[in-house]
This record gives C-alpha cells, sequence and structure tokens, in this order.
C-alpha cells in the first residue's frame, strides 16, 4: 500500500476529482464558450493571468487522473525530498506530491496560489489527507513567493500556474534544480516559448511530450 492509495488520501482524491467534474463554475462555462484561439491567447497572456484566474477562483482546474498518478509515480522514483509547485489551487497535484515525499521519508514541498481562498481550500484539503506538515503554501504571485527561502536544490518542479510564467518561473529557480532533476509541465501546449526552450539542443535539459498534454523534462548535469 502507499500513502497515495490508502486512506484518508485516496477516498479524499476521489472526492475532489468527482467535484472538479461536476461542479459547474459559471465562469468555467463562460470560458470554455470562448474561441479557441480567444482562449489559447488569454491562458498564454503574461499580462492578463491576474483576471483570469480570478474568474476561475471557484474551479479547481486540477490535472487529469493520470497526470497525478504520474507525478506521485515520477516524485517517488526520483526519490524526491524537496519539490515546488507552480499553481495550488484547491491541492489535488499538492496531495499526489506530498504522498510520494510521504512514502519517500520525508521532506519539502513548496506550493504557491494567488487566490487566497484557494490557498485556504488547499491548506484544508491537506490537512484533511494527513499532509499539510510536509507543505509550505506560499500565497501571491509566484514571481514574487518563489524568489527567497528556497532549499539549496530543488529534485522536481511542476508547473502549472499562468501557462505564459512557465519559463520565467522556471529560469527563476533552475540554479536550484540539481541536475538529473525533473520539470513536469501541465497544459504545455499553452505555452510554445516553454517548449521550445526546454526542447532546444543545447539548452541544458532533455524533454519530451507525454500523454495529457504534459512535457516532462530533465535537467542535464
Ligand atoms: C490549473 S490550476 C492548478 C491546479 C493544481 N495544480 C491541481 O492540479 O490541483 C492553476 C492555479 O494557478 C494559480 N496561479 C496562476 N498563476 C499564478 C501565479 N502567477 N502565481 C501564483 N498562482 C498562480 C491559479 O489561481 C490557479 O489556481
Amino acid at each position: 500500500m502507499t500513502t497515495l492509495t490508502s486512506s484518508p488520501v485516496a477516498p479524499l482524491l476521489e472526492r475532489l476529482f468527482a467535484d472538479a467534474d461536476s461542479v459547474t463554475v459559471p465562469a468555467m462555462t463562460a470560458f470554455a464558450a470562448l474561441p479557441v484561439a480567444e482562449r489559447g491567447r488569454l491562458l498564454s497572456s503574461k499580462t492578463e493571468y491576474r483576471e483570469i484566474y480570478a474568474q476561475l477562483k471557484d474551479a479547481a482546474i486540477p490535472v487529469s487522473r493520470q497526470t497525478g498518478t504520474l507525478l506521485y509515480m515520477l516524485a517517488r522514483s526520483a526519490k524526491a525530498r524537496v519539490i515546488v509547485e507552480f499553481g495550488t489551487s484547491f491541492g489535488i497535484s499538492t496531495l499526489h506530491l506530498a504522498a510520494a515525499l510521504r512514502d519517500n521519508g520525508g521532506g519539502q514541498l513548496i506550493t504557491t496560489e494567488f487566490e487566497p481562498s484557494k490557498a485556504r481550500r488547499a491548506r484544508d484539503n491537506l490537512a484533511a489527507g494527513g499532509l499539510l506538515d510536509l507543505v509550505d503554501i506560499r500565497e501571491g504571485d509566484a514571481l514574487e513567493t518563489l524568489r527567497t527561502g528556497l532549499p539549496e536544490q530543488i529534485d522536481l518542479l511542476l508547473l502549472d500556474g499562468a501557462k505564459g510564467l512557465y519559463w520565467d518561473v522556471l529560469r527563476l529557480l533552475e540554479p536550484r534544480l540539481r541536475p538529473g532533476a525533473l520539470v513536469i509541465a501541465d497544459n504545455a501546449d499553452y505555452c510554445p516559448e516553454y517548449v521550445a526552450q526546454v526542447r532546444a539542443p543545447d539548452g541544458g535539459y532533455l524533454s519530451a511530450p507525454l500523454p495529457d498534454d504534459v512535457e516532462l523534462s530533465v535537467k542535464c548535469g
């Protein structure tokens, strides 16, 4: 048994994913009704992300179930002890990563969210999952909250906040990524600049697309 697949985390995640599937958030419906190109433009924007995510503050918009399981598996196989996450929301991905830390023998997960009500929900969910002791939820814009107070070495980074900022956040954290560190970017289709950078020959990463629009990269040593 693992922390991910046993109680209290497994039934909690089942409920959170089911809620995310069924709860109709009006802003989400309005957003989904926009033309694809406009949705892409807004999601990739480096300047309009605050407004968009404020409208989506009642929506969990989590990673897929498969991506959640993948996150747990990657963090376990990398024996990760230090994880950073950009984009907490209600803490669904955070629960997967924190469960892996627990099963790795402990560690530290720093995650960041600028919507206060979402950060509160994530804290409640992590407490319900018995994993809050491993997680530091930093409230505010990632470009500020991840600027200071980080451990020397990061083993794994999940990028799942504003898509237009993926490359900026990676650049901010790059000096602390250990050789072989994993970087997982969700919704990679919305950040072509980021994908081009991590796939660039001699760019310092090996990178490949995975199902569910995930880009997996490894920091070369
Ligand atoms: C797709 S959701 C994250 C879902 C979460 N990773 C999960 O799987 O449960 C993106 C979240 O990032 C937050 N966010 C977006 N840009 C941010 C930024 N610059 N700093 C902090 N949080 C941000 C949004 O408010 C939103 O809750």
